[in-house]
């Protein structure tokens, strides 16, 4: 499988963020999006995802065959924001995500254990503190299979234990094949290749 961008713009509010952005990851690869804040990384992982039009060029998938026909059917997009429901218990959330997003993998009990929440499955979601919530977050990584995993910022307000763990996540996907798109202030201690944006094309 190959996931490329294509001479790739994206752009916010009508104005130009980035223009031809162009890389090719096989199955294995990773890619670390660095750049200062407002120079696109979001804008970037929101256009592979299919969740933002591109203003240019295309994003696309070779060989992802009927199971995965295009880049967004292939993805699983985590964003700032945790796609979680609040007043839901984080159990009630993840097997929500897994029967919506379907080809399930890991149980809810055991994607927990994965980030290290086993022992919180039956509280709200709202209850949690801000790094308990970004690692269940990242637990529906685990219970629905993706070969593409986009991540915006995945790191942000986990402790060293759990940013181990997210590498060992990676590592793991990595060595079955996935593919994965980081944006990221921080090293995400994984081997990838680096797309640096530039400085954001409006002031
Ligand atoms: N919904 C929106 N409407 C208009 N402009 C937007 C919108 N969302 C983002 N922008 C602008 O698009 C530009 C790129 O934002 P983006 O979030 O992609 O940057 P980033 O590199 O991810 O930044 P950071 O490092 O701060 O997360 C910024 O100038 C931002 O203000």
């Amino acid at each position: 499988m190959r996931l490329i961008a294509d001479k790739l713009g994206g752009e916010r509010g009508g104005e130009p963020v980035f223009a031809n952005i162009g890389f090719a990851l096989e199955d294995g690869e990773a890619l670390i999006v660095t750049g200062p804040n407002g120079s696109g990384k979001s804008t970037l992982l929101r256009v592979v995802a299919g969740l933002l039009p591109a203003a240019d060029g295309e994003v696309r998938l070779e060989g992802g065959s009927e199971d995965w026909p295009t880049p967004a059917a292939a993805c699983h997009y985590v964003g700032h924001l945790n796609a979680m429901k609040t007043a839901l218990t984080v159990n009630e959330n993840l097997d929500f995500w897994r029967r919506f997003a379907g080809e399930p993998a890991l149980g809810v009990a055991e994607a927990l254990e994965e980030v290290g929440l086993g022992h919180i499955g039956h509280l709200p979601f709202g209850y949690l503190s801000t790094g308990q919530k970004r690692r269940a977050a990242l637990a529906r990584l685990l219970v629905s299979h993706r070969p593409v995993w986009l991540l915006d910022e995945p790191t942000a307000g986990l402790d060293k234990a759990s940013e181990a763990r997210l590498s060992e996540m990676m590592d793991q996907h990595l060595a079955e094949g996935g593919i994965i798109v980081a944006a990221t202030h921080l090293p995400l201690g994984i081997a990838a290749r680096e797309l640096r944006m530039g400085d954001a094309l409006r002031g």
